[in-house]
């Protein structure tokens, strides 16, 4: 999200997680963003940081600047990358720390242990060599090679079309539905009334035919 009239439109929907990415290389990049219009944002919304590879002081300075409630880490960082971030905040309070993951059939999910101990949620999207936002779903099957117990968000291409599978997957470690370029009228601008709907639907209050 960046747009102040998008952004106010989504909060009426009361997502859990809105999302802005401080990634230049990125179509959907809100680096221009103006703080105040997050400073609005209902305090139920955690208003979360996309970074790639940034960093760990200048993920803090977003954080303080844009008073972010979350990071979501979506390049190569390494645990250590992602302590040295929460030492940032030593003294004061820490914003959540997402470790993305690129999933593709030649994943190693063993890789996620050792960052067990320094992230809050993992999240698992589809791998590509833009680092995010790909609009492509991987194989859900793959999910059966996590073994650890930390929750999730799912991610990657996920559109209203694949409402009907996420509803009957059945993990107890899915946290979260990360959703993003399916639901854009352009980068960064989402269809409000496709998003409503959704939400809706996966929180179990669509309306009934
Ligand atoms: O969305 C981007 O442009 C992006 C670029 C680089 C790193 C991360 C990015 N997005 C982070 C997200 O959490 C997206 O929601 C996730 O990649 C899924 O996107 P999509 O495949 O478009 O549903």
């Amino acid at each position: 999200m960046r747009e102040a009239g998008n952004i106010s439109e989504l909060a009426e929907l009361a997502p859990d997680y809105m999302g802005f990415i401080f990634y230049e290389a990125s179509p959907r990049f809100a680096g221009a963003m103006q703080p105040q219009i997050l400073a609005s944002l209902p305090a139920a919304i955690a208003r979360t940081g996309v970074f790639v590879n940034t960093p760990p002081a200048r993920v803090a300075d977003a954080v303080t600047h844009y008073g972010l409630d979350a990071v979501q880490l979506h390049g190569s960082e390494s645990p250590a990358d992602c302590a040295a971030i929460a030492a940032c905040f030593t003294g004061r309070p820490r914003p959540e720390l997402i470790k993305a993951f690129g999933v593709d059939p030649g994943f190693d999910f063993s890789q996620t242990a050792a960052y067990e101990n320094v992230a809050d949620y993992f999240l698992f999207d589809t791998r590509s060599p833009a680092h995010g936002g790909s609009g492509k779903t991987f194989d859900w099957n793959l999910l059966a090679g996590y073994k650890g117990s930390k929750a999730f968000f799912l991610s990657g291409g996920i559109g209203p079309e694949h409402l009907a599978n996420l509803l009957r997957l059945d993990d107890s470690r899915l946290y979260a539905v990360d959703l993003n370029s399916r639901f854009e009228l352009a980068p960064a601008l989402k269809d409000i009334a496709e998003l409503a709907t959704t939400i809706n639907t996966l929180r179990g209050n669509a309306a009934q035919p």
